[in-house]
């Protein structure tokens, strides 16, 4: 097992891809390489008057389809390969979801658990004054991503309106609603991730009621999925976060476990009690024998080494690229349905995208029309994917990249990118 390299993943998958449509490396070579990568120094007076430096990326992956979209990440592990892995599942999800966009992304390498509101706010506006030259409506649009909220896009908003003299509303998605934010945002990726799991159990002919489920990370896109799954009548087993999980085979009381997190950004599950549960790890909980997993947090969380032990029957990756690519012959090898992030999890981007259509229009849509909209694109998106892999005898995450790195090539294609 060599070492982890998420963009390595990344070209794999492409590559496969590629070969199946017949193109040849020289068609796919501008694909491998992000169209831009900058590194910033985010110097910042913390709290007890010491200065910190922080580090930070804007990756645009691509903007052959559209400018770059995509989400700002604050966590410890951030780091270059990451972020590029993180860009390029951008370009591909945007275009599997046909949105005029390409992807990119940006992170800095912080632990919001560890640090002020003050701190905090003092890190976004640094970094965005820093990465202003990249980013703009028309250029590169970031969002919430994993450790970022809609505060966060508040503060980037303002910063970036302060440099240019103006209001600029659609620099920044997924932010408040005072400042254009689109309602349904919040709620987005999870509402997209509950359409995909009914969309899968519908085409394997099972009902939703009762079907166990169990869900690592329990941050926006985790907590909305839980809410939204149990709201179908699923049964949601176990649940967790960066503090451990939780397991109730009768079914967690998923109402109470949200209002706690809800009531303190630094909750987490280890603090949390009901009656029926019991504490599992992490590696416990991937491993748990359920019908549907959702990994909701991070990267590479199923690899080489756990792949064997997994014994979901559907994987929805709601989290980008929890699956090693390693680790996707051993899943598909014991038959386990893997739905791919860059179609799971798009509704985030999805919404994002009707934000920033509202935002340059100066309209605003009702949370019914957003939800309605979004579900009329994840729909047919799921139905697309799953007949071509159908067709061409492939996982759903090769057919996905059928459909998105055609997209990509052919835009590359019809623009001439190559001289
Ligand atoms: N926020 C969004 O709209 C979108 C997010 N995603 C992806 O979904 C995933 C989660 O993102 P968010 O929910 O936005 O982030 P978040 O910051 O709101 O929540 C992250 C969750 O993961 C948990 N976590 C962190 N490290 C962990 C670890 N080592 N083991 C287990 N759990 C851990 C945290 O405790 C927290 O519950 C990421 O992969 C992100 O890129 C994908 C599409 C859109
Ligand atoms: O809403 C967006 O623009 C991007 C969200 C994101 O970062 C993702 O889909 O991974």
């Amino acid at each position: 097992m060599g070492q982890y390299n998420p963009y390595d993943n990344v070209l794999k998958v492409v590559k496969e891809a590629a070969d199946i449509l017949g193109y040849s490396d020289s068609d796919i070579e501008a694909i491998k390489y992000p169209e831009r990568e900058l590194k910033v120094a985010i110097p910042v007076r913390m709290d007890d008057g010491t200065t910190h430096v922080f580090e930070g990326y804007r990756i645009q992956h691509s903007t052959s389809r559209g400018p770059a979209k995509g989400g700002i990440r604050f966590h410890p592990a951030v780091n270059l390969d990451e972020v590029k892995a993180l860009a390029a599942w951008m370009t591909f999800k945007c275009a599997v979801v046909n949105i005029p966009y390409g992807g990119g992304k940006g992170g800095v390498v912080c632990d919001p658990n560890q640090l002020s509101e003050n701190e905090i706010r003092a890190i976004t506006r640094r970094f965005t004054a820093a990465i202003a030259p990249l980013i703009g409506p028309d250029q590169d649009i970031p969002a919430p991503d994993v450790g970022t909220n809609a505060a966060v896009m508040g503060w980037m908003m303002d910063t970036y309106s302060m440099l240019k003299g103006h209001c600029v509303h659609g620099v920044v998605t997924g932010k408040p609603i005072e400042l254009g934010g689109a309602l349904g945002r919040n709620e987005a990726t999870g509402r997209g991730v509950m359409f995909t799991t009914k969309n899968i159990l519908k085409k394997l002919g099972l009902d939703p009621n009762g079907t166990t489920v169990a869900i690592q990370g329990m941050g926006n896109v985790g907590s909305i999925t839980a809410k939204l799954l149990h709201k179908e009548g699923m049964k949601v087993v176990a649940v967790s976060d960066v503090s451990g999980g939780i397991y109730n085979p009768n079914g967690l009381n998923i109402p109470a476990i949200l209002e706690y997190l809800s009531k303190d950004r630094r909750n987490l599950l280890s603090g949390y009690e009901e009656e029926g549960m019991t504490r599992l790890s992490n590696a416990e909980l991937l491993e748990l024998d359920v019908k549907v997993l959702v990994p909701a947090a991070l990267e590479n969380q199923i690899n080489g080494s756990n792949a064997d032990n997994i014994k979901a029957d559907i994987i929805v990756e709601a989290a980008n690229g929890p699956i090693a690519a390693e680790a996707d012959d051993v899943l598909n090898a014991k038959g386990i349905i893997v739905v791919p992030d860059i179609l799971a999890n798009a509704g985030g981007v999805v919404v994002s995208y009707f934000e920033w259509v509202q935002n340059i229009q100066s309209v605003s849509w009702t949370e019914e029309t957003v939800n309605e909209k979004l579900k009329n694109i994840m729909d047919p998106a799921f139905d697309a994917v799953w007949n071509i892999a159908d067709q061409q005898h492939t996982t759903l995450r090769t057919g996905a990249y059928l459909i998105a790195v055609k997209r990509v090539v052919d835009a590359k294609k019809a623009r001439a990118i190559w001289p």
